[in-house]
């Protein structure tokens, strides 16, 4: 699906690592067809160091030789980063933009006429290949195109391609979900911190919960509150737990949590 494609990242921090290790992992590229560009020289030592990924020295070099370009930088450097790229795109490479809020639109607008565009949106658990990203296409991409994007996030996780409008819902929800999940997992190792318990076996017992009760609703296909009523015995421990959830109203904060956070990316893509 890659033959002879070079693909660049413009920005190799969290997230364009994370997809470098994806990509190379499923030996979806060779290491010397993929290229990185960073402002920060750490960055790109400790890229060329681990991966063996070549490193160019800045975004027009990664614009003019690849076939796909990665942009993997904060939103509020997308705009300067397209304004440098956009004399060397000639060759028509694919633009893969993840980051949050910058609309299809926008980056199409900022780039010359037919440039195929799509925005994507993965999560952190792409650093353990259990990433979930959602990508939406723009007007010009072709259908192998589409297919290559896809490929490289379904080498860290799952990937799904949605419509755009839905973007900025992804981001607040799987995008950002990973921080929400872990304060409450922070919150349930200090819990059992609380009740007395070592704060390693705490931490081991509610990593393997997480991963069992996720599995679970998988496999199973349930419904979450049906998996949560096998829980919870009539009079048992786990309703008076709930209760005290319920009384908290953490329900309506975690899907305010979603809310504001996709809000925000909607407001990003106005005023990064
Ligand atoms: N961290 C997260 O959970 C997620 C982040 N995103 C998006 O991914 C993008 C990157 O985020 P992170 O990797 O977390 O940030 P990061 O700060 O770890 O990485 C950004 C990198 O871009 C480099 N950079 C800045 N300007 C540059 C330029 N002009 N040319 C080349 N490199 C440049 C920085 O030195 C840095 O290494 C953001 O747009 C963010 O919205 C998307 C999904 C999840
Ligand atoms: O907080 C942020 O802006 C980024 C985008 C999605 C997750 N983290």
């Amino acid at each position: 699906m890659f033959e002879q494609v070079h693909i660049g990242f413009i920005g190799g921090g969290n997230m364009g690592e994370a997809l470098i290790r994806g990509l190379l992992k499923a030996r979806l590229v060779p290491p010397e067809r993929v290229h990185v560009c960073d402002v920060s020289k750490s960055r790109t030592a400790h890229l060329a160091a681990a991966y063996g990924v070549s490193i160019l020295e800045d975004e027009a070099r990664i614009a003019s030789s690849c076939g796909i370009v990665v942009i993997a930088v904060k939103p509020q450097n997308v705009f300067q980063v397209l304004e440098r790229i956009r004399d060397h795109l000639a060759h028509r490479p694919l633009i893969v933009s993840i980051a949050a809020g910058v609309s299809l639109s926008s980056l199409v607008e900022a780039l010359p006429a037919e440039t195929p565009a799509v925005r994507a949106m993965p999560n952190t658990p792409a650093l353990v290949l259990q990433g979930a990203s959602a990508l939406a296409r723009g007007p010009c991409v072709a259908d192998r195109q589409m297919a290559q994007a896809l490929a490289l996030f379904k080498a860290v996780g799952i990937a799904l391609e949605v419509e755009e409008q839905w973007m900025d819902a992804v981001t607040g929800l799987s995008g950002s979900g990973p921080a929400y999940i872990l304060l409450v997992l922070e919150s349930l190792v200090d819990g059992g911190v609380l009740m007395g318990l070592p704060r390693a076996i705490a931490r081991d017992l509610v990593v393997q919960t997480a991963l069992g009760t996720a599995a679970m609703l998988r496999e199973t296909g349930k419904h979450p509150a049906e998996l949560k009523d096998l829980v919870t015995s009539p009079g048992g421990t786990t309703i008076h737990g709930l209760q005290v959830l319920e009384d908290s109203g953490i329900r309506g904060g975690i899907m305010t949590a979603v809310q504001a956070a996709a809000l925000r990316s909607r407001q990003l893509g106005k005023n990064p």
